[in-house]
């Protein structure tokens, strides 16, 4: 539905030019809820706004269900582009219009007359949950409320894609989790196709199916959400994933930890859980088989794309040969371990 190809975006400045997005492939399929995750200044935005073109990009192609955007003139670009919604993080209503005038006004921009627009809104305006909102005005709204009429707005237009530019970054948790219930919900009952950018991790968790991992302009990793958090290939990604998992080492921990292994000290391990080896039950083989006895210190384990991953902080108590073993053994079994140090 969305095809990128070879996107290059350079911002000529008076000091040097910002390559902004180099050599940007994407491949966003009919019906996907496809995320593009990064850190500040890393190009989402950039790369968000060349798709409807908001940014033209310096060279590449990009494919709106088969039509190539940049080539369009000012005439066919406008038509192109009503079917592209878009969502921003600080909703950008009119505060002058009341929520139904603000949700009317791209059918009232492409000259649909008065009736067909009132058909139109009441629908939207129950499918994002502001039945009884149609006369309030934005000041009136909470955060929550003014994003489902920027939804309702980018959607009054029966657009093909939605684009989400950090779309729940304004709001507070509980809030962010019903926005990305109803952008789900959406996804699955009108088959529309969402790209998102963000820098919350839980935002790819909760709705992706696809996501891909932007570094300095760059996509450096691509992938099912799944395979994603079961496989992370870079260490940006691994950053990630590990940011949504709280795996604090205690204080007391902290004081006894050194990287070298002295006599008597025992390895102090992060285990990484994903797919298969959630289910298994290595722990208890390791205790049993190897006479190595894990002292779990935390442990975390979530759900996303259909896979359980997670983490586990944890001391291995046992002989120097038995503890290697231990180590040997989880990495058999696709346990991720790595020794954070020793202690006594
Ligand atoms: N109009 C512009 N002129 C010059 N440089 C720009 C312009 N817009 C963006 N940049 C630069 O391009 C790079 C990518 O910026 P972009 O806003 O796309 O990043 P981002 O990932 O969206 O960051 P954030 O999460 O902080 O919004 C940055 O180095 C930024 O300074």
């Amino acid at each position: 539905m969305i095809k990128l190809t070879n996107i290059n975006k350079i911002f000529e400045t008076t000091d040097k030019p910002v390559y902004a997005l180099k050599d940007v492939n994407l491949n966003v399929n009919k019906g996907e809820i496809f995320g593009v995750i990064g850190s500040s200044g890393a190009g989402k935005s950039t790369l968000i706004r060349c798709v409807n073109l908001l940014e033209t990009p310096t060279s590449g192609s990009i494919k709106l269900d088969g039509v190539e955007l940049t080539t369009l003139n000012k005439a066919e670009l406008c038509s192109a582009r009503r079917q592209i919604g878009m969502i921003f993080q600080h909703f950008n209503l009119l505060s002058s219009r009341t929520v139904f005038d603000n949700v009317a006004l791209p059918l009232e921009l492409a000259g649909i007359d008065k009736t067909e627009i009132s058909k139109k809104i009441t629908p939207l305006l129950d499918l994002v949950g502001l039945e009884s909102k149609h006369n309030a005005y934005p000041a009136e709204l909470s955060g929550g409320q003014k994003q489902r009429v920027a939804i309702a707005r980018a959607l009054a237009s029966e657009p093909k894609v939605l684009l989400c530019d950090e779309a729940t970054s304004a709001l507070d948790p509980s809030t962010t989790k019903s926005i990305l219930t109803l952008l789900k919900d959406i996804n699955e009952r009108l088959g529309l196709t969402i790209l998102l950018i963000t820098h919350e991790m839980e935002v790819v968790k909760n709705i992706c199916h696809k996501v891909a991992i932007i570094d300095k302009g760059e996509l450096i990793e691509k992938n099912t959400v799944a395979k994603f958090f079961a496989n992370p290939e870079t260490e940006l990604a691994r950053i990630f994933i590990e940011a949504t998992i709280n795996l604090e080492i205690p204080e007391e921990y902290k004081q006894r930890l050194s990287l070298n292994r002295k006599d008597n000290s025992m390895p102090l391990v992060r285990l990484g859980f994903t797919g298969n080896s959630v289910d298994s039950a290595v722990i208890s083989e390791v205790s049993r088989t190897l006479h190595v006895d894990v002292n779990i210190l935390s442990a975390d384990i979530e759900f996303a794309g259909g896979i359980k991953f997670g983490y586990m902080l944890a001391e291995l108590i046992g002989t120097k040969e038995n503890t290697i073993a231990a180590k040997a053994f989880f990495q058999q079994h696709a346990v991720n371990v790595e020794v954070i140090g020793y202690v006594d």
